[in-house]
Formats: structure tokens, sequence, C-alpha cells
């Protein structure tokens, strides 16, 4: 194991490095300026929000000492080359493709002060590996796993099932044998009962209401008939999990006009967001619902959890309004306090389903909210689930996700990842920055990584088509928000990377539930600065114990990606030789490649402070029972930034008061006052 000392030499210096005085520092930033002449200087990064001082940040005086050019690393200039071919994408610079992709206007005045050829001048990177917060021993309290057995050794041909249902069944799904959830829902089900079902994430939960529903439908009299309307809804929180179904969606992003036309046409099963179908309930004269006999709520605690509570209470009303007796389901795989008071108003004498031996006390599904409150929710995640954790200090996050990134898919074979991204500004932005730096003609792979994007603010036909080629896919990376945490049944992902924390453990489990599907194996690796270590905690009081990665193991990867190998051009020297050294040298060419392309111009520059900007504000959006792990005065800016490839935390965040006296305290409110106003501007 690579030992790397949070006080080790800065990368891509030589031994013989030693820190500056403060005149030679003086002195130094003096020549710089005169030998790059028109280089923009690197501001001191003294940020540090004015906050409880915490792990993740360090002194004052450290701020000073970043100002020091720890490390100057090869910023290329464009070498005289054929018009035509310089402008190929295959022959673009990491930079220049970032700024194609960004269709960014031309270069500010600082752009080409970054820019430059192989062999052509250095700036400076501020060190990766100095003044990062000590990583403590991660403590992990005992958790008992809680197991459900995915399978039973039952087959479908045992239910008594319309053969068509079976064979069509067995067809589409290869199904041999009755998943466990399967075997105890469906039979419920057919028997006419409402249900409250929970179970772990892919343990065929849509095939349990599905094959009962369509059983039953199939055995009205008369026929049923396109034109006898909706005689099943199926709500699910967001749009995505129901590209494999036909019978009729509806759901925002498509067009109210040709959805009312699919309506008055005839849709017998229905499948809707909450929120599209309450449109249509106010807006569409052509929606009836006086056959409906089946409502299905899948995914049920997420639509309470999207604030949908009220948009259910006008689909109960008018359903209720209506219509013959109705059977209604209830689904998840983590089942909330609110379900209670929902099955309470939504069901009669709903029966209880759990799956696993030891679930008693899972996610009670008594409709009677006393015998749920007070109790801390427990999890059960699939059995063939690895999870494990890594501590990286907020400086090194980038580059530590893109050596885990290098790692799984460039240096081993066959994975999927998908990472989970706080907001869609990080998502567009990574996707980007990764393609220039990571997948780019110097990757010399073939083919290259494939990057994907999955997030709420893109197009809905975008999202579908994505979706379908990132499950087709045999490797690639899908970086995405929460969108893409439940329901989504994407074929043989390998890892889950939770790069931003999620806002409750519930995310958590539903986020890793992504991978080993229904038997399957599978891994995720949660990030955690330092500062949000007690998380481990928080997760483990519900039942889910993360094996902790080393941040250094991740990195090492680097030692076999030649395209960071230090040149030692600018000082003729190459790497100092001791292998953590290296690994910390070329994680800095990694950084200095990630800065180059994001300080190439102006517009790369917003971008990456939109990414931030977006970052810290979902960071204030943990609720109030995780503050204590996940607080945006704990955060230090400066580091934050250079995880989004920016040289210094945005203006405006540099206060840095000692605690104590009232101009301190006027500073901090400033200092307050800037990230507010920060979170608030409008980037352009
Ligand atoms: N009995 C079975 N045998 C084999 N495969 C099955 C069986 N039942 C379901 N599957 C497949 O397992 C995968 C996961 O099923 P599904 O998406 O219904 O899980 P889920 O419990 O709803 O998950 P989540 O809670 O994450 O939404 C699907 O690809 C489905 O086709």
């Amino acid at each position: 194991m690579l030992n790397f000392s949070s006080d080790s030499a800065p990368a891509c210096h030589s031994k013989s490095y030693q820190r500056p005085t403060s005149q030679e520092k003086w002195a130094l930033k003096k020549a710089q300026k005169r030998k790059y002449s028109g280089i923009q200087k690197e501001l001191p990064n003294k940020q540090q929000f004015n906050g409880p001082k915490t792990k993740d940040q360090q002194p004052t005086e450290d701020m000073e000492e970043e100002d020091v050019p720890t490390h100057k690393s090869p910023v290329r200039k464009p070498a005289p080359k054929d018009a035509a071919k310089a402008l190929s994408p295959e022959t673009l610079k990491p930079a220049q493709r970032f700024k194609a992709q960004t269709k960014m206007t031309p270069k500010s005045k600082h752009v080409g002060e970054h820019k430059g050829g192989e062999d052509s001048v250095f700036i400076k990177t501020s060190s990766l590996f100095r003044n990062n917060p000590d990583i403590p021993d991660v403590h992990r309290p005992a958790v008992t796993q809680l197991k459900e057995k995915v399978f039973t050794s039952d087959s479908f041909a045992e239910l008594d099932l319309h053969p068509h249902l079976i064979n069509r069944h067995s067809l589409y799904t290869n199904a041999v044998f009755l998943g466990s959830v399967q075997k105890k829902t469906i039979p419920v089900l057919l028997s006419g009962q409402d249900a409250v079902v929970r179970s772990q994430t892919g343990s065929g939960k849509t095939l349990a209401y599905g094959i009962p529903l369509v059983q039953s439908l199939q055995a009205v009299e008369p026929k049923i008939k396109r034109g006898d309307g909706p005689l099943a809804v199926i709500v699910v929180p967001t749009r995505e999990p129901f590209t494999w179904i036909v019978p009729g969606v509806l759901m925002g992003g498509e067009k109210r006009k040709a959805e009312k036309a699919r309506l008055r046409k005839g849709i017998n099963i229905l499948i809707t967001t909450p929120g599209r179908l309450v449109d249509h309930i106010k807006n569409t004269l052509s929606i009836a619902f006086s056959a409906v006999r089946w409502l299905i709520l899948d995914e049920a605690d997420r639509i309470l959890d999207l604030g949908f509570e009220k948009d259910l209470t006008v689909i109960l009303n008018s359903l209720n309004a209506t219509g013959p007796p109705r059977q209604n389901v209830l689904l998840s795989a983590t089942l909330t306090d609110g379900l209670s008071r929902l099955a309470a108003i939504s069901m009669k004498e709903p029966v209880s389903i759990q799956v696993g031996e030891n679930s008693e006390g899972i996610n009670d599904l008594t409709p009677d909210p006393t015998t749920v409150q007070g109790k801390s929710d427990r999890f059960a995640v699939p059995e063939r689930l690895q999870q494990h954790m890594v501590v990286v200090p907020s400086k090194l996050r980038l580059v530590c996700l893109a050596a885990f990134i290098l790692s799984k898919c460039k240096f081993e074979k066959g994975h999927k990842i998908i990472v989970f991204v706080s907001s869609c500004e990080a998502v567009e932005f990574l996707l980007i920055l990764f393609n220039a730096v990571l997948s780019g003609p110097k990757a010399k792979q073939q083919p290259p990584l494939s990057f994907f994007r999955l997030h709420g603010n893109m197009k809905q036909e975008e999202r579908t088509e994505v979706f379908q080629e990132f499950s087709l896919c045999k490797t690639g990376i899908l970086l995405c928000t929460d969108v893409a945490a439940r329901g989504l049944d994407m074929p043989q992902v390998t890892w889950i990377v939770q790069y931003n924390p999620p806002t409750t453990p519930a995310e958590y489990v539903h986020r890793v539930g992504r991978t080993a599907r229904i038997g399957a194996k599978g891994s995720s690796l949660l990030f955690l600065t330092p500062a949000e270590m007690s998380y481990v905690t928080s997760l483990a009081n519900h039942n889910i114990s993360l094996s902790e990665m080393k941040m250094e193991m991740i990195l090492s990867t680097l030692m076999l990606d030649d395209r960071f190998k230090v040149r030692g051009k600018y000082d003729g020297k190459k790497s100092s030789g001791a292998p953590e050294q290296e690994v910390q040298e070329r994680a800095t060419v990694l950084q200095t490649e990630f800065e180059n392309v994001v300080h190439n111009d102006n517009n790369s520059v917003q971008a990456a402070k939109r990414a931030l900007q977006s970052f810290l504000r979902a960071y204030t959006a943990y609720p109030s029972n995780m503050k204590h792990i996940f607080h945006i005065k704990a955060l230090h800016l400066g580091h934050a930034a250079k995880s989004f490839g920016l040289r210094d935390a945005p203006q405006g965040l540099v206060t840095a008061p000692a605690k104590g006296s009232n101009k301190d305290k006027g500073q901090a409110k400033a200092s307050r006052n800037k990230l507010g106003e920060f979170l608030l501007t409008e980037l352009v």
C-alpha cells in the first residue's frame, strides 16, 4: 500500500524541493510575472469560508502556502500544423475539444495565457497533497446485514396463470424460477386483495404486480376493448422506468395534445407520473376513470419524497368518485413513515408483504403511523453487493474519480459504471471535462472511454435515448443525477459510484440498487471527505455496512497510464522515483490537465463556476438531521473549487478571519453574504 504523507513534498518536484520563505515567495511571484509576461498571476488561495473549523479546514497559513508555485507543469501551445488537421476532432487538444463541445466564444484575456504546446511554458498547479485535512481511521460500527433471498425454487408454471402469459413472460425475461417477492405477492394479488410490498432493489417487483394485473385483465368478460379506457393506473415517480412497456404512457416532457389524442383512442393500462395525471384530470375531458379496477403506486415512497402527496390526493379523489371496486398495490424497496399514511388513505386492509427471514421491523409496513415513529428504518441491500467507501480530501476528489474510472474502464475489462453527482450542471461539466481529458486521442485506446449523461434538464427523447444506449452498451460510464436512482433496470452495471453522498439513506439504497440486480454481483463506492466521515455511522444505523477503499490505492492506477508521467521538462529532472511520490506527481499532472482545460478560456471557467455553484447549492439542501455531517460552512471553498478544475475559489469568498473580534464577526457576516450572493448569481 502506498503511503502518502499529507505534508510530503509537492508533486512534480524533485527531492530537493524546499519550502520558500515568504521573501522567496514574493520574489518567485515577481519572477514568474516577468517570465510569463501576460500570464495571469494566480491569486493567493486564501479562501476559507467563515464557519466553524472542521477537519476539512486547515489553518489560514495553509492558504498562504498554496500561493507558492509548488508545481510547474507543461502547458500546451498548439504546434504549427496543417490547418485542416488542426481542426479535426481527433487532433484537437483536450482544451480545444472542451471548447468545441461547450461552443465557447473566442478566448478571453486570461485564455491564451494558460495555453501552449507540449514543449512550451509552464504554469503552477498548487500542491494537491499538502494542507489537506488528515484522514482519520474509519470507524465501522458492527452491523448485521439484512438478507433477502432473491429466488425461490418454484417455477412460474406452478402458478395458476394463463399459459400464454407464462410463455410470453419466459420469452421476455428468461425467467425460470419465481423471485421471492413474486412468490409472495402474485397469489395475494390474484386473490383480489390490496397489498403493500417491500422488497430489495432489483428483486423483480415489476413482474410481481405485472403478472397478476395482466392475468386479471385478460379474464375480464366481455373482453376488454380499447375504447373502455383505463382499467389500471400505474403511478411511478419519474419518467424513466417505463420505457419498456407500451400500453400507454403519460408524462411531463411530452406534448399534452398528443397524449390527449392517445387517451381519446383509449389506453387500458395507463402508466403515468403523478403531476402529469393531475394535469390531465384537470384539463382533459376525455379522461374517464369509470372502468379503473387497479391502482398501483410503484416506488411509492419516492412519489412522496418528491412532494406528490397533494397530487396523489387529487388522483385518489378522482378515482374514488367513480368506477368498480378497486384493487390497490403499493411497492417500494424502502418504505418510510409517509407510506403508512398513504396506505391508510388509499387501501382496504392491505396485506403486508416483505421478503427476508429477518425482515421483522424493516420499514414497518403497518398502516398505523405510531408503529413506525421513532424507529430508524433498517434497509436491506442485495446480498451480492460489495459496498465500499473512500475518504478523499476535497482537493483530490476530481483526480481520484478520474483515476477510479480509468482503473475500471481502461485497465480492466467489461465494466459499466454509474456515477451519481448532485446537480445537472456538474454532470454536464464532468462529461465535457472527462471527454476532453480522459477519452481523447491521447488516451491511446481503442475504443475510447464512452461517457453518457442523464439528468432532469435533458429533453425526454434524449433521456430515453441515453437510457437505451447505456442499457445496451458493454462498457461505459453514466454520469447522472438522482433521476437515475430509482426504478431503472439497466443490465450488467458493475459499479455504482456516489461522488456526492445522497441526501437520505433510502436514496443511498436505491442508488446502489442499480447494480447487483436479480441475484447478480455488483459493487459500490461512496466518496466522502474527511469532514463527512460520520456518514458511515449514519448508514450503519440503517444496517448498511461499508468497507474502506484507500484513496492511495485508487490513485496508484495512474502509474499504469503514461499520459500522466512527469516529463521533467521544466527543470530537466524526472520523477524522484519513490512510487508514492510518483503517484502524487502523476495525480498533479492529471489535475493540471483538468485545470488547463478549464482555464482555457473564460467560458470554460464560467462552466466550472456554474458547476461549483450548483454543487454548493445542492450541499445546502441536505436535510436538517444531516447538517452535522454536511454543512456548507464546513466546506473549504478553495479546495472545493479545485475539484472543479478551478485554480481559485470564485472571487469574493476569500475572507478568513480569525475567530473572536467584532471585526471578525463583521467579516464573517460579509463572507456569508458573499457565499449567498455567489449561490444566487446568474453566471454567464
Ligand atoms: N423471476 C425472474 N427471473 C429472472 N429475471 C427476473 C425475474 N423477475 C424479474 N426479473 C428481471 O429482474 C430485473 C429487475 O426487476 P425489476 O426492475 O422489476 O426490479 P425491482 O424490484 O422493481 O427493482 P427496483 O426496486 O430497483 O425498481 C428485470 O430485468 C427483470 O426482467
